[in-house]
C-alpha cells in the first residue's frame, strides 16, 4: 500500500484522513503536515496517524496530497522543491496531488524536479461519510498508473470522475462547493419552519429527512430532476404555490450566477500564481 502524506490538515485534509482510515486504509501508511503545534497533536490523537514536518514527508511519502489554502501554496511549493530534491534516487519522484482551488498542475510542474507526476484532484467534504465526489485530471508528467492510484484512492471515499483540466474550475464551482449550497438551503428550509412555528429540532428532522428521500430518489432513478419535482406538484395545490414564489424572487437565476461566480473566483486563485513559476 502506498504510504500518503496529507500537507495542510485542516477541514478537507482531516476529512481525507478520516475517510481513507474508515475506508480500511492503515493508520502507519498515513501521515500529514500542520503548522500548529497544538492541532498537529490534536488531529495525530483522534486518528492515530503521525504528524511530519514537510521535508520528512517530501523524502519519505509516496504520495503528497497537497490540501492548504490556494493563497499558503508558494511557501509550500518553496520548501517541497527542496525536499523533494533530496529523495534518494530508488525512492523516485512522488506523486503529487493537489486539493487546491484554482491551481493548474503546471503551477507545481515549474517548481518541483523536473519529472515530478501531478495530478489535480477536486474532492468535497461528504468524504467523511464515504459520499465524496472528486473529479481528477493528470497534469503532463502524470501516467495512467498515477491517475489509477488517486482514483482507487479517492473511491475509497466516494465517486470518482476523471476529466480534463481545463474543466477543473467548472467542477470545483458544481461538486467542490456545492455542499455548501446545499446545507445553505437546508439551513433556509428549516428557518422557513421555524416562522411557521414548528420547534427547530422537528423542522429540521423534516428537511433533512426530505433532503436524504430526495438526493436517494435522484440517485436511483433514470428520470430527469423536473420528472420527480412534477410528481410532487399536484394541480392547484401546495407545492405550486411554493414554486411561484421561488420563480418570483429568481432562485433559479441566483443559482447559476452562484456558480458562475464560484467558478470565476476558482480561476482567479490560480491566476494569482501564474509568472511565479522558474
Ligand atoms: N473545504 C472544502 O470543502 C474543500 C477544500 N478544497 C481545497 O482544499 C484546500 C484546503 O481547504 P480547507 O481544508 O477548507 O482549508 P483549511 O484552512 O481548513 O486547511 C488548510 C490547512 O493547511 C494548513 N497549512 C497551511 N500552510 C501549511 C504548510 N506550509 N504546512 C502545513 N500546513 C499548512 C493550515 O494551517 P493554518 O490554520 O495556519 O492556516 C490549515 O490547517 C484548499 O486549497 C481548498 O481549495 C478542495 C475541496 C473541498
Ligand atoms: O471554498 C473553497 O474555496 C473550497 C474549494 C471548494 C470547496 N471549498
Amino acid at each position: 500500500m502506498s504510504s500518503i502524506a496529507v500537507l495542510g490538515a485542516g477541514k478537507i485534509g482531516e476529512a481525507l484522513l478520516s475517510g481513507l482510515i474508515r475506508a480500511g486504509h492503515q493508520p502507519d501508511t498515513l501521515s500529514f503536515t500542520e503548522r500548529h503545534p497544538g492541532r498537529a497533536k490534536e488531529l495525530a490523537g483522534r486518528h492515530g496517524v503521525d504528524a511530519v514536518a514537510v521535508a520528512e514527508a517530501a523524502v519519505n511519502a509516496d504520495v503528497l496530497v497537497v490540501a492548504v489554502k490556494p493563497q499558503d501554496i508558494e511557501p509550500l511549493l518553496d520548501d517541497l522543491s527542496g525536499s523533494v530534491a533530496e529523495r534518494p534516487a530508488d525512492r523516485g519522484l512522488p506523486l503529487v496531488v493537489s486539493l487546491c482551488a484554482g491551481l493548474p498542475t503546471a503551477l507545481y510542474e515549474s517548481r518541483l524536479p523536473p519529472g515530478t507526476p501531478v495530478v489535480r484532484a477536486m474532492p468535497n467534504t461528504p468524504m467523511l461519510v464515504g459520499e465524496a465526489m472528486s473529479v481528477i485530471s493528470a497534469g503532463s508528467h502524470a501516467s495512467e498508473d498515477d491517475l489509477s492510484l488517486v482514483e482507487e484512492l479517492l473511491a475509497s471515499v466516494g465517486r470518482v470522475l476523471r476529466v480534463p483540466e481545463e474543466q477543473q474550475d467548472a467542477v470545483t464551482a458544481l461538486s467542490g462547493s456545492g455542499p455548501a449550497y446545499f446545507f445553505y438551503l437546508v439551513e433556509a428550509m428549516i428557518d422557513a419552519g421555524i416562522l411557521l412555528g414548528l420547534p427547530r429540532a422537528a423542522a429540521a428532522e423534516l428537511i433533512i429527512q426530505s433532503a436524504v428521500g430526495a438526493a436517494t430518489m435522484l440517485r436511483g432513478s433514470e428520470s430527469h430532476p423536473v420528472i420527480l419535482r412534477e410528481a410532487v406538484t399536484s394541480p392547484a395545490g401546495t407545492t405550486i404555490a411554493g414554486i411561484r414564489e421561488l420563480e418570483k424572487h429568481g432562485v433559479r437565476a441566483a443559482m447559476i450566477d452562484a456558480i458562475e461566480a464560484a467558478r470565476d473566483r476558482s480561476v482567479e486563485l490560480g491566476r494569482a500564481h501564474e509568472g511565479t513559476g522558474s
